[in-house]
């Protein structure tokens, strides 16, 4: 073990939370030190948000050329994609990122970190001992394996395994209705497998307003895929060659893999944190408005357990970054968007009615079909779709929640996600001038919806 040079940061973990907390801590000058077992730039950049969303473009733009007038349906071309998803994931190689934080002035190790004292905070890491001020924990999240009886035995493939994916399989039982499970369903059926998703939940994207669920599964079903809601998968069993796939209902499904949607876990196994007295959530590290877990030790990201995506991860790290830098920072979180990248996008912000209603507020909602209301979903598609809606406070006016199940929904939803972290009312929706025709001028006539 080598006893190395003192630092006054060290960062384990560098997916979007280490990555941002990091680099602002070396150009505020800091002696930093970044440890990473896998790749730096973490489960989003090789087998998350970037491969999937390459993944899903194609058949997103096929889908919207379908709907275009006068445009014949471009044919999919997997070769092609998979090579750009290979680019897109640097080949599973991230030399340039670790050069660039060397030259940056950072110390980059690479292996598993394992926190071994305390004051001063000391870290084990690629046999060496590191003594520092400051512990960033942004070890992320992995899938979850349910205790699925024959699992085991089965072509499985988590997140990891279906945005590295090299061919298209013709049939797939997807387990899980959350946004992995929607978005691999919408992929995997756009590029022409036989997709089945089993959903425990009585409705897809539960966190979602019901309607919103609704409307997932409908897109889905659009896209050809079976949603089974209220569904659990009792065994996964071999048949010959074959896998099947048997439910709780008593029906089944033979398959060629299992994709798992199943929920994330945090990474905190094995990072000794127990042992020097930090407490460790089944959600992950509990952090304080600072992002803080105890004296010098700090978290971002998926391992918070607060709110699991890379815009809540960087953020997380810009909080712990200027905390460290002793800037008075607290994290807020009203307004984070949440998109489900499917075609049309599923866009939601701020509070579901139910939330709303459990947070003491009396609210007010309104729903606006766009096509049966706007010009823009006509322009755009010969059989134009989307629907907005809006969670008001009744009381002070504010608009506490949206969502919109349309195209492009994913961008203009944040006009909603700027209302809510502002706290604007309802009359500052209802009386912009949106450009037109725009999917955004749905704002106005939702609001005018509200009758407030
Ligand atoms: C299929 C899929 C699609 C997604 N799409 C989106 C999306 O479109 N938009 C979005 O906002 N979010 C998306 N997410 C969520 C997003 O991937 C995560 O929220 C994000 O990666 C969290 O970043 P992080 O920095 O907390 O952790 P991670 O990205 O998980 O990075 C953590 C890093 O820590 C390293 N590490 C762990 N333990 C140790 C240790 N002991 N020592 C050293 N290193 C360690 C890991 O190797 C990893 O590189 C998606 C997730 C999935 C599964
Ligand atoms: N576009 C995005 O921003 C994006 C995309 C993908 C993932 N993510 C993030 O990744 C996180 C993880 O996503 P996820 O979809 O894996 O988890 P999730 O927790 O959002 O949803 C998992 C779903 O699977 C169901 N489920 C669990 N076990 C089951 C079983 N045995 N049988 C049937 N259903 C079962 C649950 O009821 C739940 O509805 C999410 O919190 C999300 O924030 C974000």
């Amino acid at each position: 073990m080598v006893d190395s040079a003192r630092f006054d940061v060290v960062v384990i973990g560098m997916g979007p939370g280490g990555e941002v907390a990091a680099s602002r801590l070396l150009d505020a000058g800091l002696r930093v030190a970044v440890v990473e077992r896998e790749l730096v730039g973490g489960e989003c950049a090789y087998w998350a948000c970037i491969p999937s969303k390459t993944l899903l473009r194609p058949p997103e733009a096929r889908a919207e050329a379908r709907g275009a007038a006068g445009l014949r349906t471009p044919d999919l071309d997997w070769p092609a994609l998979r090579a750009y998803r290979d680019t897109m994931v640097r080949h599973l190689d991230d030399t340039r990122q670790v050069d660039g934080y060397r030259e940056r002035g950072a110390t980059v190790l690479r292996g598993t970190a394992r926190v071994v004292g305390r004051d001063p905070w000391r870290v084990e890491a690629a046999g060496q001992l590191l003594t520092a001020d400051h512990v960033v924990v942004a070890t992320g999240s992995a899938a979850v394996r349910p205790p699925i009886e024959g699992l085991d035995a089965a072509e499985v493939w988590t997140n990891r395994e279906a945005t590295a994916l090299t061919e298209i399989p013709e049939r797939a039982v997807l387990v899980g209705g959350g946004a992995v499970g929607v978005e691999l369903a919408y992929f995997l059926a756009g590029m022409g497998t036989r997709v089945t998703l089993a959903q425990r939940g009585d409705r897809l994207l539960t966190r979602e307003e019901p309607r919103v669920g609704e409307l997932a599964a409908d897109l889905l079903g659009r896209a050809g895929v079976t949603v089974r809601t209220g569904t659990q998968v009792r065994r996964v069993r071999r048949e010959g060659a074959a896998t099947v796939v048997d439910f709780d209902n008593g029906t089944h499904e033979p398959t060629d893999v299992v994709v798992l949607g199943t929920g994330r876990r945090p990474r905190t196994d094995g990072l000794g944190l127990e042992e020097v007295g930090v407490e460790v959530g089944a959600r992950g590290l509990a952090v304080d408005e600072r992002c803080r877990v105890a004296d010098g030790l700090w978290a971002a990201g998926d391992v918070t357990g607060v709110a699991l995506f890379t815009h809540v991860a960087k953020y997380q790290g810009r909080v712990v970054a200027d905390g460290i830098l002793g800037r008075d920072r607290r994290a807020d979180y009203t307004g984070v968007p949440r998109v489900v990248f499917a075609e049309p996008e599923i866009a939601a912000v701020g509070l579901t009615a139910e939330q709303a209603a459990a947070a003491g507020i009396e609210t007010v909602t309104a729903e606006v079909d766009l096509a049966e209301n706007l010009a823009r979903p006509w322009t755009y598609e010969t059989e134009p779709r989307g629907v907005l809606g809006l969670v008001a406070d009744r009381r002070r006016r504010t608009v506490v929640g949206a969502w919109a199940v349309a195209p492009l929904a994913g961008e203009w939803i944040h006009t909603a996600a700027l209302a809510v972290r502002a706290g604007l009312t309802v009359d500052h929706l209802d009386s912009g001038i949106a450009q037109f025709p725009t999917y955004s001028e749905g704002y106005a006539l939702a609001a005018e919806r509200l009758g407030l």
